[in-house]
């Protein structure tokens, strides 16, 4: 365990690791700003107070902090699924953030033909994920003396040159588009996990009201992230159908209007719908539709 972080007032800490690059450091960076968790990080330190809550805030690379999540050096971190599960830790698993969303595929090269990952067992594997492809490969050959014979070389980043530099005959990496995958001439042979970025907690975390604070705010950021508020007057004869549209989280808020026969209505939408919904609404006679952002909420 390393050495407890305090604050001025001797209290220990709660430590909270965020990637400190990569893709997923600028939706977390958005994230801690959506929860009113500002801090101050000097030039290259890895390491922040925060002067509005006990947290000190650690940058990490995304790997390491679902490895000292489960081993307890950290409280509460995001990463991804897949750095989880190559960590093999036991962490508790608070919130699915809904991005970073990819799979960790088994790819090969399209020249090759590979129409069953069968096909490669007991050939060369690049990754950057050795466990989860160790496990892969011993679960496909079903104990057979050729799963040892699969040689899985760790190489830590453009896994995906492995093919085409003659190191490896197929690799396992992460796919979303597909555009690293196919540049490099390789298809995906198949899914060996699907992954999206998580909010992780220690389960024997000494902070777990802090803990339980940071879930609520983030799982009100992320539902703010995902609808929108929608307003709209309408005619009373038009409110059962309108309400039907838009029925809202619970239901839909009607503000009398100065003219008898209409009403003004607000409802929460999904971010997804909003454009369909205000073609609807208008379709409907609905008039003066307008779109507001959610910067938070608690449901
Ligand atoms: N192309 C992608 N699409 C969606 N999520 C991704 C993608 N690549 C990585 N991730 C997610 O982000 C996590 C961290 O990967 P990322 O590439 O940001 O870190 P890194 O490889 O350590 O950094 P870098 O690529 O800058 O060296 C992964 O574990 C995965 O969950
Ligand atoms: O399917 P795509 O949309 O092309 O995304 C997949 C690529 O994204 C990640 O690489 P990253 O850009 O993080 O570089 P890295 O390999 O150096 O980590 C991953 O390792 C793949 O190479
Ligand atoms: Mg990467």
């Amino acid at each position: 365990m390393a050495e407890a972080a305090l604050s001025d007032d001797g209290a220990e800490l709660c430590l909270l690791a965020v990637p400190k690059k990569g893709r997923l450091y600028e939706k977390c960076n958005q994230l801690l700003a959506g929860i009113g968790l500002e801090y101050k990080r000097a030039p290259r330190q890895d390491i922040a107070i925060c002067p509005s809550m006990p947290i000190k805030i650690v940058f990490l690379p995304a790997k390491d902090i679902a490895q000292f999540v489960g081993e307890g050096n950290v409280d509460i971190g995001l990463t991804g699924q897949d750095m989880v599960a190559e960590a093999d830790v036991e962490v508790k698993e608070l919130i699915h953030t809904g991005f970073g969303k990819c799979q960790l595929a088994l790819q090969a090269p399209i020249k090759d033909n590979i129409t069953d990952p069968k096909m490669i067992v007991g050939k060369r594997i690049a990754t950057s994920f050795p466990n989860l492809t160790k496990q892969y490969f011993a679960s496909l050959a079903d104990g057979s003396a050729d799963a040892k014979d699969t040689k899985v070389r760790s190489i830590s980043g453009s896994v995906e040159a492995a093919c085409g530099l003659g190191l490896a005959d197929a690799v396992v990496d992460l796919v979303e588009t597909g555009t690293t995958m196919r540049a490099a001439g390789l298809e995906i042979v198949s899914t060996i996990m699907r992954t999206e970025t998580v909010v992780i907690a220690n389960p024997h975390s000494t902070h777990e009201q802090i803990i339980e604070t940071l879930r609520k705010r983030i799982e009100g950021y992320l539902l703010a992230r995902k609808h929108k508020m929608i307003y709209y007057n309408v005619a009373k004869e038009k409110l059962e159908q309108a309400m039907t549209i838009t029925p809202g989280k619970k239901k839909p808020t009607l503000t009398p209007l100065a003219d008898d026969d209409w009403l003004s209505v607000g409802a929460m939408v999904a971010t997804s719908d909003v454009n369909n919904i205000m073609d609807d609404l208008q379709a409907l006679g609905a008039s003066d539709i307008f779109v507001v952002d959610l910067n938070n909420c608690r449901a």
